[in-house]
């Protein structure tokens, strides 16, 4: 059994790498989970979310004595789920439904080691301003709204649209930090420990 169990991260998405970097953690690997990502008839965001997370950590091919790291991110307005935008219409659409309105964040983060898994989700409240047609244009025509749920990334240019927030910045960006470090501790991870 090796002395450092390693790390995987089960997640494409370079924000989740960078916000894992600032913990020290540099993955021994990193893999896409290839998932459906299709809600289930009548599902809810936050159950839709932590299934999500749940099952992109057992899709990752790991050792048994690995740590996986995956996580979801979804935004909820009311019931409804906004994923990753198809296409730009796709994008209008979701910005045009939150415009001007309060929703919800979810990211849900698992951590697996063989068969074990350690689960947390957090919900972060984000309020949108009223955009304007030259707001959301300009705005779609950037492209930043691509790969990101409800089509928009409040660390980029879309700051601008957001006053404010009630909860994790890094939770809407794609990790909880606190609750990621200690689902990696808690799964066995030594962060902090000095390993000279
Ligand atoms: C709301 C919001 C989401 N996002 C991103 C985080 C996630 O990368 C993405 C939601 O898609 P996810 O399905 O959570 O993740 P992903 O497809 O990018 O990567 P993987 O499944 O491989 O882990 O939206 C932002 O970057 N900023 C934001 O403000």
């Amino acid at each position: 059994m090796p002395a450092v169990p390693s790390l995987i991260l089960g997640s494409g998405s370079p924000r989740r790498r960078e916000l894992i970097a600032q913990l020290g953690v540099i993955p021994a690997g990193i893999q896409s989970p290839d998932i459906d990502e299709d809600p289930r008839r009548g599902e809810l965001p936050r159950p839709y979310c932590a299934r999500l997370a749940r099952e992109k950590a057992e899709a990752i091919d790991a050792g048994p004595d690995d740590i996986v790291l995956s996580a979801d991110t979804t935004v909820a307005l009311g019931r409804r789920i906004l994923g990753k935008p198809e296409d730009e219409k796709q994008a209008a659409e979701f910005l045009l439904a939150l415009s001007g309105r309060r929703h919800r964040v979810i990211t849900a983060v698992a951590v697996r080691r063989g068969a074990r898994i350690w689960e947390r989700d957090v919900v972060t409240q984000v309020q949108m301003k009223n955009l304007s047609n030259e707001e959301l244009n300009a705005y779609l025509a950037s492209g930043d709204w691509r790969g990101k749920a409800g089509g928009y990334g409040i660390q980029g240019a879309a700051s601008a649209f957001i006053p404010w927030i009630n909860g994790s910045f890094t939770a809407v960006v794609g990790l909880p930090m606190a609750e990621t470090a200690n689902l990696l501790i808690a799964a066995g991870y030594p962060l902090y420990k000095d390993l000279s």
